[in-house]
């Protein structure tokens, strides 16, 4: 198979997919792919045998929700534009507004679907200011509980998403405990609750029994059903990026040039500004893996091999599926890479390539 190509491992995915299935049966709570997260709908049959649905960030992603993986769909965006509500609310079976500003804009629109309202607790455990809902001035929900209650008899449930890659279930227990202090009154008026992603709850030390106990104590004490919004937890491990080296040069440290790019394949990375990660990274030969844009920052991270690169050799970076796949771009025309499947019996299947004429077709 042609690289650069994703690869997704349907066995590595199952064992997420397990997890998620034994929270569900251990606490009540539904869990709902965050499709901002991954969106690569070829394995949503599969993972829907052990998730409960899907939630998105805009109009289109909750489209491709509702038609492409079975189960509930929760709509959620920042701002929905007038011209989208119509068909937003024809495509999901809950709508979370932003804001009391988008509530009452849409009200009557929506009046006979069920409605929730996304509310900012003020803290969360994002340790990037630009990836945390709780940074002062934070647009993502409403803050305030006086004006929350206020508008309690024209919603059903509520919507929290303040964790990020928290795989510490203390810190999580008391943020949540934080929430029931500031918001409870309101949470015993709802029917639902929803208590987002960034929980890192598949990871091999969760201890994922306390988590379980937690949820069905929260969903007891307020009679709701809670949901979690998995984006990371779902697919974490499930995907490497596959990349052949084309050149490589010597310029103080050994350097190989691969047929991919960080900026556009594992953009991700950059923005976090996180090396990939390749397994097993041991050996004697050090050597910066690069990618082939113009970028000069277009370097995938510096790794141990056993032995001197040379064009021809492959590479696998870990963890492509999360904020990756949803984020290629075509940024100096480099080929996207395509989308193949590691089935449960080994066997693989690419179920994407894209070409010249995809490049040409994103621009005009
Ligand atoms: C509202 C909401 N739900 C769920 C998620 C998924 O988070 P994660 O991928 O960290 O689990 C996000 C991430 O942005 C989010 O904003
Ligand atoms: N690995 C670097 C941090 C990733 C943060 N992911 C953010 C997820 C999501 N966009 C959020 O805002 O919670």
């Amino acid at each position: 198979m042609q690289t650069p190509f994703y690869l997704i491992d349907k066995s590595r995915l199952l064992t997420n997919m397990q997890k998620i299935a034994w929270l569900r049966e251990a606490s009540g709570a539904k869990s709902l792919l965050a499709l901002k997260c991954f969106a690569t709908w070829s394995v949503f049959d599969f993972m829907a045998q052990y998730m409960d649905g899907s939630t998105s960030s805009s109009l289109y992603e909750v489209k491709l929700g509702f038609e492409k993986f079975p189960g509930e769909t929760h709509a959620y965006s920042v701002a929905y534009a007038d011209h989208e509500i119509a068909e937003v609310l024809a495509n999901c079976d809950k709508v979370i507004f932003n804001s009391i500003g988008q509530l009452d804009r849409f009200d009557a629109a929506s009046q006979n679907h069920i409605r929730g309202l996304r509310v900012n607790p003020g803290v969360s455990t994002s340790e990037f200011d630009i990836a945390d809902p709780s940074r002062p001035f934070s647009r993502l929900g409403e803050h305030d509980p006086a004006q929350i209650a206020a508008v309690a008899d024209r919603i059903s449930g509520l919507m929290f998403h303040n964790n990020c890659e928290n795989d510490d279930f203390d810190r999580f227990s008391e943020m949540l405990a934080l929430i029931e202090e500031r918001f409870g009154d309101t949470l015993h008026r709802m029917n639902w609750v929803s208590l987002g992603g960034g929980i890192h709850f598949t990871g091999a030390q969760y201890p994922l029994d306390r988590l379980a106990g937690r949820l069905r104590q929260f969903a007891e004490t307020y009679g709701v059903q809670v949901y979690l919004e998995p984006g990371e937890a779902a697919i974490t491990g499930a995907a490497t990026l596959e990349v052949t080296v084309l050149d490589t040069l010597y310029n103080g440290k050994n350097l190989a040039i691969v047929d991919s790019s960080i900026e556009a394949h594992m953009l991700d990375l950059l923005i976090y500004r996180e090396p990939a990660k390749i397994a097993p990274d041991t050996g004697t030969h050090d050597w910066m893996i690069c990618g082939k844009s113009c970028l000069a920052g277009d370097i995938f991270g510096e790794f141990k091999f056993d032995a001197p690169l040379k064009p021809g050799d492959r590479i696998s970076f870990q963890d492509a599926a999360g904020y990756t796949m949803v984020k290629k771009n075509w940024f100096n025309g480099v080929k996207m890479p395509g989308i193949a499947i590691r089935e449960l019996d080994g066997s693989i299947r690419l179920v994407r390539d894209f070409d010249y004429a995809d490049f040409a077709a994103a621009l005009s």
